[in-house]
């Protein structure tokens, strides 16, 4: 059982009226854009959770800004801009990146001038070769799972702004690494980093993701719950295989077995590996996170929780 002892609870009710009176009103045409980011975000939380969010990133922002700048007149050095960093966790299919994509449209609405990123930890899993090569195939997600050292040294550099800073990307599709890929995160004012061991410790390191943050989220919800939405995603993935087939894809071999195997296996790999990591490596990080979005049946925020101190 998780204390939360160090959180104020706000209803989502209580925590719509945090909004502020910073931005412009959220308006149709902004809905459009998050609309056309994910058809299937509400609306209603827009206004009613992330309005306030913003809100108080904003707070956060700001104070950031002027502590960079207080810091580089302490020591007598020129000031120079260092980006604000935003870590999302949770579990597999809890809604990161939809959170993060959201987040990212929201901000950058609020601050067009800015240059906001976002990127996701999956990227910096060692690739499936790797893992097979180390007997952990079966591990993906476990802290184990990640080239540790790898994700630190890219916080490290985009921190530093030695831009342009490059970093591998996972595909869902492929169920791998892309090879021969890298992406570049250029001179960002805010990135965004999402993915299920940012809040983690890892045993072997005196310095962790989260020391790169400036603000964490936990996007928390029933287990439940989430086993269904990683269910309804992998039917997703599945039902994008059987329209269009290609054998390089991971879920082609899954459209060639029956149905029911194939769902029984999905239900599977979500107890043994996704629950299992959610449990034991990725839940008991909840109390680092400076916000915990908590959701409910349809994706729907019924809760938002706030660290005190
Ligand atoms: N607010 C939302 N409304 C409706 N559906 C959502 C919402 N957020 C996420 N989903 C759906 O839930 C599923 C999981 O979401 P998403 O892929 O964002 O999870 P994730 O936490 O980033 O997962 P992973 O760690 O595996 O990358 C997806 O099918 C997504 O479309
Ligand atoms: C890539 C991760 C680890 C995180 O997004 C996850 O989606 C995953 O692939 N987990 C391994 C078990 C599985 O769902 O196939």
């Amino acid at each position: 059982m998780q204390n939360f002892m160090n959180y104020n609870e706000y209803s989502r009710q209580e925590w719509s009226q945090f909004h502020g009176e910073y931005f412009n009103e959220i308006d149709d045409h902004d809905l459009e854009k998050i609309k056309s980011v994910d058809d299937q975000v509400s609306l209603a939380d827009v206004r009613e959770i992330y309005v306030p969010l913003r809100h108080l990133l904003h707070l956060y922002l700001h104070d950031y800004q002027h502590l960079t700048r207080a810091k580089a007149d302490f020591l007598g050095v020129k000031p120079h801009k260092v980006p604000f960093i935003i870590g999302i966790s949770g579990s597999v299919a809890v809604g990161k990146s939809t959170t993060a994509r959201l987040l990212k449209v929201m901000l950058q609405r609020a601050y067009p001038h800015y240059n906001i990123e976002q990127i996701t930890t999956d990227g910096f899993l060692y690739s499936n070769a790797e893992l097979k090569k180390r007997g952990i195939l079966n591990d993906k997600g476990f802290p184990w799972s990640y080239d540790n050292e790898r994700l630190l040294l890219f916080l490290e550099q985009v921190k530093a702004n030695r831009a342009p800073v490059e970093y591998p990307s996972y595909s869902h599709e492929i169920y791998d690494i892309v090879p021969q890929t890298t992406n570049v995160v250029a001179d960002p004012d805010i990135l965004i980093i999402e993915g299920i061991n940012v809040l983690q410790l890892p045993d072997n390191q005196n310095i962790y993701v989260s020391d790169y943050f400036d603000f964490s989220i936990y996007v928390d919800a029933n287990p439940k719950l989430i086993e269904q939405w990683y269910i309804h995603r992998f039917e997703g993935f599945l039902q994008a295989e059987i329209d269009h087939p290609d054998p390089n894809n991971y879920y082609y071999q899954f459209t060639q077995q029956p149905r029911a195997q194939v769902m029984k296996y999905a239900h599977q790999v979500w107890h043994d590996v996704n629950y299992k990591n959610l449990v034991e490596y990725i839940a008991p990080t909840i109390n680092r996170a400076d916000v915990i979005l908590h959701k409910t049946k349809g994706h729907v925020i019924n809760k938002v929780l706030l660290k005190k101190y």
